[in-house]
């Protein structure tokens, strides 16, 4: 297993700076996952780990190894990194055995083990050997993919993008199983996704990419729980954020004196609640805010309810659980459940 680092790496496109300075480093057999808007500079990260294109300034080492510093590179082929990219990888010609043994040695291929280890290893039927890759689903296609990835035992796996092109029930099943493989061969893994619950889901670590730079890189629970700014907040799962007051631990906004975690400071400041937090009671009982049902948006599991907050107040959004909802039109009283994150108003990165 190998550890990768990045520090201060810097890469343009002409005059177009893609990558600020960016400092990361994965744990040896650790999965992170990097996160962000279109055009951030995600996939630029990883062909450069990849040593597809070299970075202008900074170092990247893989377990102490050195594969870019000061101007000099080591080639993608001895860097031992295995690439599953978003769809459309595989060898249409060769079959899926062919394409998984494809960068192995001439005696490893014949062996055939390799072959058999690689299909167990992301959950593939032995008899899809022989089919070609337009005989396969597409999240058969992303596993054999990652098999092929793997096969010659990499250093580091990059992955960008691998489910974007499935749809929501393929997506699920395949994304277990490159998971469940990724762990098995301790492959050391980054992930490239603008899908928050994937990053959340699957990766060890989460890295927030904002224009060029990681704003934050945390493990899944605590980057829910305590995003570093409001950006983060609304990007990583569901926000509500409201105009507040902090002082002595609570927050006062439209929603009442919340509790607030981890404060260290006083004054204007922006509150952020999650939605499942938001606890929606019918409007005769007693205490909590005044609100009216706007929308309700069921899901099975749970429901997403847009609420007024009575007279004139903001439009939020709680999240139910899918029994006993409200319908529109309801009057509910509304509070809130647990504590809060505040951030000073100036240093929210939303202030107008
Ligand atoms: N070879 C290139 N030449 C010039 N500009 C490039 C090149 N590759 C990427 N860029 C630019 O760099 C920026 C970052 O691109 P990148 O593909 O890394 O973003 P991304 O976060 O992966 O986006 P997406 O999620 O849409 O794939 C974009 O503005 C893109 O147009």
């Amino acid at each position: 297993m190998t550890e990768l680092t990045m520090s201060g790496v810097v890469k343009s496109f002409g005059r177009t700076p893609v990558l600020r300075g960016v400092d990361l480093r994965v744990p040896a057999g650790g999965i992170t996952a990097i996160l962000g808007p279109s055009g951030c500079g995600k996939s630029t990260l990883l062909r450069l780990i990849a040593g597809f294109a070299d970075p202008d300034s900074g170092t990247i080492t893989f377990g102490g190894r050195t594969a870019f510093a000061d101007g000099r590179s080591i080639p993608p082929q001895r860097r031992r990194v295995g690439y599953v990219p978003q769809e459309g990888a595989l060898f249409p010609h060769r079959t899926v055995a062919e394409n998984i043994t494809f960068g192995l040695t001439r005696h490893a291929r014949r062996a055939g083990h390799r072959l058999t280890e690689l299909l167990d290893l992301v959950g593939l039927d032995h008899e899809l050997a022989s089919r070609y890759p337009h005989e396969l689903s597409g999240g058969q296609q992303q596993r054999v993919a990652l098999a092929r990835a793997l096969a010659p035992a990499p250093a580091v796996v990059l992955l960008d993008e691998p489910f974007s092109a499935l749809d929501a029930g393929l997506r699920e099943g395949t994304r277990r199983a490159v998971l469940s493989a990724l762990r098995a061969a301790g492959a050391t893994a980054v992930l490239v996704t603008h899908d928050q619950a994937e990053a959340l889901s699957l990766a060890d670590e989460v890295a927030v990419m904002r224009a060029g730079r990681l704003v934050q890189l945390a493990a899944p629970a605590t980057l829910y729980r305590l995003p570093r700014d409001a950006d983060v907040a609304r990007f990583v799962g569901e926000a509500v954020l409201l105009p507040a007051w902090v002082r002595g631990g609570v927050a006062d906004c439209v929603l009442g004196t919340v509790p607030v975690r981890e404060v260290t400071f006083e004054g204007p400041a922006e509150v952020l609640v999650r939605p499942e937090q938001i606890k929606v009671t019918a409007g005769d009982d007693e205490g909590g805010v005044e609100a009216r049902v706007r929308e309700v948006s069921f899901y099975g599991h749970d429901a997403s309810v847009v609420l007024d907050i009575v007279p004139g107040g903001p439009r939020i959004t709680a999240r139910l659980p899918g029994a006993g909802l409200p319908d529109p039109g309801d009057r509910v009283l509304l509070a809130v459940h647990g504590d809060a994150l505040a951030f000073p108003k100036s240093d929210s990165g939303n202030d107008q």
